[in-house]
Formats: C-alpha cells, sequence, structure tokens
C-alpha cells in the first residue's frame, strides 16, 4: 500500500538535488530526510505535501513544531519515570509543556479529520478502484467510522495519526521491488539500527498481570524499559560490538525479529513498531537512491561527529552534512524527471 507515494517522493528528493547539484553547496541531510519523512507521511494520511521547493505552510510548521516538541519532551519525561520526586518539583516544566503539547496537537489533528469529513459531505466511501488507489489512512478510518462509530472514534483517529522513516542500471531509478536484491544496502541499514537505535531506550512498558521474566518476578503494573542500545553492543552478543560492520548481517534474513532478540530497533513482539516494514522500505529506497544516483564526499578532513543528544529519538547533535555530486552517466535519467 502507497508505494506509488513512497516512490514518487523519493523522485521528486533526487530532482531537487539534482537541480541544487552545480550549486557545489553542502547539503544538510538532516533537513532532507525531515522533508522527506514529513511528505511522505502526510501523503499516506491526509493527501496533503508538506514541503515544496524550501517552503512551508503554516500548518507545516505547526505540525513540525509539534514533533519536534514532542521528542524532546519525552526524553525529559524517561527521567521522570525514575524518579518521582523530579515530577512534584515540576522538573523542567515538563508536564506543563505536555498539556499544552496535547492540546494544541489534538486541534491540528482535529482539523484535518474535520477536513476530510467535510469533502466526504455524503459520508458514502464509493468502493471503485480509483476511488480505493486515492483514499488516506484518514479516509480508511473514517469509513470504518460510518460501520462501527463506537469503536472508531475521533480520539481513535487522531492516536493513529499521531503514532503514525546501487546498483540497478543506468536507465532507470531504484524502486523498491530491487530492495531484496540488494542485500549489503539492508546489511548497512541494519548496522546503521544497531549502533544507532532510533528509540534507544524503546518506549516505557507496564506489565498488565503479575509475571515472570527470564527468571524474576514482574509485578502487575511495574514500569519495564528495554535498552536496545546497550544490548546491541553486548560483546557476547554480538563481535566487536562497537565498530560498524554491515557483513556481519550478510546472510540474515529481512526479518529482523530472526535474531533472537539481539535486534531489537522495532522493540518486539505484540507493542513492536507496527511501521517497521513501511519503514524498511522508505529507508531503502531513499538511501538506494541517493546512492545510486550522487556520488559522495564528507565536508571536511574531519571525520563524521557522532556525539548523540537528548530525546527520545537519540538525534546527532551535530546535523549530517556532505558533499555531492550527480553521477555523469545518471545525468541524463536525472535530467528528464
Ligand atoms: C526507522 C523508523 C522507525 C523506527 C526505528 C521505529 C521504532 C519504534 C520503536 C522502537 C517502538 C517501540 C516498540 C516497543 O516499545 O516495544 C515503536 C513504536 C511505534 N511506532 Fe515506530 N519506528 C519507526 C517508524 C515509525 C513510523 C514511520 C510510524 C508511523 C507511521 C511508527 C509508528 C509506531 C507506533 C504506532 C508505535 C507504538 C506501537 C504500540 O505501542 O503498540 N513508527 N517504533
Amino acid at each position: 500500500m502507497f508505494s506509488s507515494i513512497r516512490s514518487n517522493e523519493n523522485r521528486t528528493l533526487v530532482k531537487e538535488m539534482f537541480r541544487d547539484s552545480n550549486l557545489g553547496r553542502v547539503v544538510d541531510l538532516l533537513q532532507k530526510f525531515s522533508e522527506l519523512t514529513l511528505n511522505l507521511l502526510m501523503r499516506m494520511i491526509a493527501r496533503k505535501r508538506y514541503c515544496r521547493e524550501r517552503m512551508m505552510d503554516l500548518e507545516a510548521r505547526r505540525f513540525l513544531e509539534i514533533v519536534q516538541e514532542s521528542l524532546a519532551v519525552s526524553g525529559a519525561l524517561n527521567l521522570l519515570d525514575y524518579s518521582p520526586v523530579l515530577r512534584w518539583i515540576g522538573f523542567k516544566g515538563v508536564e506543563k509543556r505536555m498539556v499544552g503539547l496535547v492540546k494544541r496537537r489534538d486541534e491540528l489533528l482535529q482539523g484535518l479529520i474535520d477536513a476530510h469529513r467535510r469533502t466526504k459531505k455524503d459520508n458514502t466511501f464509493d468502493s471503485g478502484e480509483e476511488t480505493k488507489k486515492r483514499k488516506t489512512l484518514i479516509d480508511v478510518q473514517l469509513s470504518l467510522q460510518g460501520r462501527e462509530p463506537e469503536f472508531c472514534t475521533d480520539n481513535m483517529i487522531k492516536g493513529i495519526i499521531v503514532v503514525s522513516d546501487i546498483q540497478v542500471g543506468k536507465d532507470r531509478f531504484l524502486d523498491e521491488s530491487d530492495l531484496e536484491e540488494l542485500p549489503y544496502l539492508q546489511c548497512v541499514i541494519n548496522e546503521t539500527l544497531r549502533l544507532y537505535p532510533a528509540n534507544p531506550l524503546l518506549i516505557p512498558h507496564e506489565s498488565s498481570e503479575d509475571c515472570t521474566l527470564g527468571g524474576l518476578h514482574v509485578p502487575r503494573g511495574m514500569m519495564l524499559l528495554v535498552n536496545p542500545w546497550a544490548i546491541h553492543r553486548v560483546p557476547n552478543l554480538w563481535a566487536d560490538p562497537t565498530s560498524f560492520k554491515p557483513e556481519r548481517f550478510e546472510g540474515v534474513t529481512k526479518d529482523n525479529e530472526g535474531l533472537n532478540f539481539k535486534l531489537l530497533p522495532f522493540g518486539y513482539g505484540r507493542r513492536s513498531c507496527p511501521a517497521m516494514v513501511m519503514s524498511m522500505k522508505v529507508l531503502g529506497l531513499a538511501l538506494g537512491t541517493l546512492i545510486q544516483c550522487f556520488e559522495w564526499d564528507g565536508v571536511g578532513e574531519e571525520k563524521v561527529d557522532m556525539m548523540e543528544g537528548g530525546g527520545i529519538t537519540m538525534p546527532k547533535v551535530q546535523p549530517l552534512e556532505a558533499m555531492y555530486r550527480p553521477y555523469v552517466d545518471m545525468v541524463d535519467l536525472l535530467s528528464r524527471l
């Protein structure tokens, strides 16, 4: 589902980069990948393109601010979970910021749902093939709401939105169907997610019943934090754990869950990331296409600064910058975009 949107956004990214490549500028990849992710998600959710030619409309800015603030306060919230005393003293005003944030997020999402509802005034969702292809996530949820209003409430739809990231020749661009044939690309992505898991402590979980985990008694209501960042670096699970060695994943199938709980960038089991398959496709397609089209270089002699910042997703402190130029034999294809 949505593979044409992923492919289309990927081409747009490459097209813009090709257009700018003769400017000889350094490219800020954090910005490029943020725009790609935002456009992808918003087109799948609401058929909206938020970033266009480096311009963002007001709604897009509000959306981005909310996402960025959510990520920032989530990291601080983890500290509050460890130490309730910080909550009593109102550490960094986190709870207050969260209340304001939830209100702004709720308003924005309600606006998106209402706008979709207005365009489907008669509330009939015809089932023709074309209509099916053009449906967004909100359309699908609204049609479910028509059938099961008690279950599929507006609040549930908002929840779904909130939680909702070579060589194939020179005559065509890489597409998703090529990814299975590019095992090393998958190895590079796995190795990156091993050393730099986007959610280093997953999301806090709470046991709904008394249970026993690895021989330890876990009472009902206890918060459990899983630390993939540490698990991914345990020496008796991984040879030379701190080195970046994509080859270690050679021969491993695309199923990340098949690694005996060693590799957990998307969590595991019932509450693992529901977007794992899609995210692996997006990562493969974007990274693969950028490698297929452009030659890359560092900005200076310095190594890339990998210092990790705060927040739930452990962003790099210094955004990733690089120099690039199109491969000569890709220019023809790129010019036709
Ligand atoms: C590379 C990209 C991504 C990574 C590494 C990632 C990773 C994770 C992780 C580690 C969790 C917590 C799992 C746990 O606590 O056991 C999670 C949860 C979740 N993720 Fe992702 N995620 C990614 C992209 C996305 C995207 C694009 C969406 C939505 C479109 C999404 C939606 C969710 C949802 C809904 C949950 C909560 C699942 C639940 O609690 O049942 N993720 N993700």
